[in-house]
């Protein structure tokens, strides 16, 4: 595997994030679909989908090929899809509804079952893309996604891998559960380390003066502290991008 490469970009304020994100996000649209045919996007939840909003809009909406869109989750709250703290029905409201992606190429998880049950309903899923070859395998045996979409929180955690859980260390599983999230609500599921480190593209989109501090601890000088923030673990195949605003790069 090549080294990751990592690039930090910073901009002077979230709107200034949120137009280059959309750039960025439409020239590997293009760039995947002209490669294999499809793109392969995986959102988080929190404030990503609001920045993500520029996408919906002129060129965008207009310019990329939607058709041609697979839109998976890298962590969801395991509630009904229509529930409040649903991710697919924030991913709903302020993106999917807005763009031809076709239904069935949109993979939420199955919110009839425990977060055991769903958890094994998406790896099962996951695998089935991957053996009808719609999605790629990586050299190490997990599916490569095209890009993902990351946020981070205070306490340096990414999906919903979490500084102080076990979830964060799995090797084997593609999909795991979690029933004591210390962000609400408690119980989730989400990808693991090898499948987010297996991504082509990752963009981690961090804004705001109250994560200013764990952006120091991930990307700063200072000694990563022991056991390192989840944050500090992901690295992509092809490159990691760090989305900044001037609030959250502010103790740089
Ligand atoms: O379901 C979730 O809660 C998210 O997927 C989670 O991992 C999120 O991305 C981070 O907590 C950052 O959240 P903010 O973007 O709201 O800071």
């Amino acid at each position: 595997m090549a080294e990751t490469k990592t690039k930090v970009l910073k901009f002077d304020a979230e709107e200034d994030v949120a137009v280059a994100l959309a750039k960025y996000t439409a020239y590997l649209s293009e760039k995947y679909i002209k490669e294999k045919n499809s793109f392969s996007v995986v959102l988080s939840g929190g404030t990503l989908i609001d920045t993500l909003r520029k996408l919906v809009e002129f060129p965008y909406k207009d310019s990329v090929d939607w058709s041609k869109w697979l839109i998976f989750w890298v962590d969801e709250r395991v509630v009904p899809l229509d529930h409040e703290d649903s991710n697919y029905l924030l991913a709903y409201r302020g993106f999917l509804s807005k763009v031809p992606i076709p239904p069935s190429n949109i993979y939420a998880i199955n919110d009839k079952k425990s977060p055991e049950g769903a958890a094994d309903d998406y790896e099962e899923r996951i695998k089935n893309l991957v053996e009808e070859k719609t999605l790629p395998i990586s050299d190490s045996g997990f599916p490569k996604f095209d890009l993902m979409l990351l946020g981070m929180g205070p306490d340096g955690h990414v999906a919903s891998l979490f500084p102080s859980h076990n979830q964060r260390y799995e090797k084997k599983r593609w999909v795991t559960f979690i029933t004591d999230s210390p962000k609400p609500p408690p119980p989730r599921i989400t990808f693991t380390f090898p499948v987010i480190n297996s991504a082509s593209d990752i963009a981690m989109v961090v804004t705001g003066a109250e994560l200013a501090d764990t952006t120091k601890k991930a990307l700063g000088n200072e000694k990563h502290t022991l056991p390192p923030l989840p944050c500090t673990e992901v690295s992509a195949e092809r490159e990691l991008t760090w989305f900044l605003d001037k609030d959250a790069a502010s103790k740089l």
